[in-house]
């Protein structure tokens, strides 16, 4: 379960967003929604220890993740958060499978290939293991990154617009796909988004006003 309670932020030119308290169970689906520059970004730095709030608690699974120390809540982030952005953020001079064997370095766990093996099958991907990121198209490095966003198993799964780039196509793929891991991984999904497409797909939403 995520907690968020009485989360406020203020920025350093005095810009303040206060944030409504939230409950997520694990294993559900939520869509976040909120125009733009209502504070969706904010948010989720916030909920995935990027941003510490100025006010309030952000709890997760028992552990209120501001009171780790910055290397203990590094290897938190690493191990039980899956982070995807609008845009993959991998290294170029890295292959697929070494981005991925990177994720599980980061997060302090050992190399496992077959983990690797086996989320990159689930993902259609496998053939490009050993390509470089500038060798994929658009919606197969937002595969990747769904893949290394999932690796180590995480419990929470948070995705900022993963498809407000995409086609129609590559957008419906992308969600279904970011929706079947979480249920693969039992994980916690959020979804922030102003992609209308998107919306039929989630039953729970959290709304900035
Ligand atoms: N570093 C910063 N310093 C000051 N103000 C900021 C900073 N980052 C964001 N803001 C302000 O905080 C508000 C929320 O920004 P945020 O990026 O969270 O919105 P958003 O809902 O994600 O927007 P979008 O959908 O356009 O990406 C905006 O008014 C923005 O101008």
């Amino acid at each position: 379960m995520i907690a968020l309670n009485a989360v406020s932020h203020n920025y350093e030119n005095g810009h303040r967003i206060g944030f409504r308290d939230w409950q997520v169970d694990n294993g559900s689906q939520w869509l976040l929604l909120g125009a733009s520059g209502s504070g969706k970004t904010t948010l989720l730095h916030i909920l995935t220890g990027i941003l510490k709030p100025q006010q309030g608690s952000v709890v997760i699974d028992g552990t209120s993740i501001y009171d780790l120390s910055s290397k203990h809540l590094d290897q938190f982030r690493g191990r039980n958060i899956g982070i995807i952005f609008q845009r993959p953020h991998l290294i170029k001079s890295l292959t697929i499978k070494e981005n991925l064997i990177m994720a599980q370095r980061f997060a302090n766990l050992p190399t496992d290939l077959s983990r690797i093996q086996e989320v990159l099958t689930s993902l259609s991907i496998a053939d490009k293991k050993n390509a470089y990121p500038n060798e994929l198209s658009h919606g197969q490095l937002q595969r990747v990154s769904i893949a290394r966003a999932v690796v180590n198993r995480p419990t929470l799964i948070i995705a900022d617009e993963p498809t407000s780039s995409l086609d129609d196509k590559n957008a419906a793929a992308v969600l279904e796909l970011l929706i079947n891991q979480s249920g693969i991984n039992q994980a916690t999904l959020i979804v922030a988004t102003h992609d209308k497409r998107v919306k039929d797909a989630f039953t729970n939403t959290y709304e900035l006003s």
